[in-house]
């Protein structure tokens, strides 16, 4: 008999936010395997180019969506870490990571990315565009805030559903810094333009 699906669970949000090391504490916790599904799906080679000026891989999204729902209905239970949750087609539970811009920012500057790439990342994340992508894919989200928080209180929030409605935008600094990244971006897009 063909298992399906019991406990999927999908560990989301914009890179450097944790994703990572909260889906392998999370997978360990409830003893379920655990998928990076970028890692997955390159190994499967689902993408159809590498974008070299943001240095990422281009998916190929029809063989991403079949690779997915195959990975669905031969796995029982699954933590997926993923950048794109839209790319699960079914999840039990879905957690958005969020993380303060201004930590995030010098976490993404740390790992010697170009500025294009982090400006984008950081920006994504003040606009909460994982989230928003999550509530167009799935009726219930979770969003938990990482900033200044322990992998226990984390996963502490994740088993007791302590989910909370994040809005960086709030924050005067976060917005200079919108206004910096901003420019950062424009002036990529002008070069590009201009090549
Ligand atoms: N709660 C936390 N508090 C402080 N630092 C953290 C926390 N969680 C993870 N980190 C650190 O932040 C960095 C990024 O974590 P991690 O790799 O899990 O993020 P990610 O969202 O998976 O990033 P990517 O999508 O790029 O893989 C790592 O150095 C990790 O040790």
């Amino acid at each position: 008999m063909k298992y399906f699906s019991l406990l999927i669970i999908v560990v989301s949000g914009t890179p450097g936010v944790g994703k990572s090391t909260v889906a392998n504490a999370l997978a360990k916790k409830l003893n379920i395997k655990l998928i990076h599904l970028s890692s997955f799906l390159i190994q499967n080679k689902a993408y159809s180019e590498f974008d070299e000026k943001r240095e990422t891989y281009i998916i190929d999204e029809e063989k991403t969506e079949l690779l997915v729902n195959q990975l669905l209905l031969k796995e029982k239970d699954l933590v997926i870490e993923t950048i794109y949750p839209a790319l699960v087609t079914r999840a039990d539970k879905v957690i958005v990571l969020r993380r303060n811009p201004l930590i995030l920012y010098e976490e993404l500057k740390k790992r010697g990315w170009n500025e294009l790439k982090v400006a984008e990342n950081v920006e994504a994340e003040i606009l909460g565009i994982v989230s928003r992508e999550a509530s167009e894919s799935f009726s219930k989200v979770c969003e938990i805030d990482t900033s200044n928080k322990s992998l226990d209180e984390i996963l502490d929030k994740i088993e007791k559903e302590m989910c909370e409605k994040i809005d960086w935008l709030g924050d005067e600094k976060v917005q200079l810094l919108l206004f910096e990244l901003d420019k950062v971006i424009s002036k990529n897009e002008d070069y590009e333009t201009s090549e």
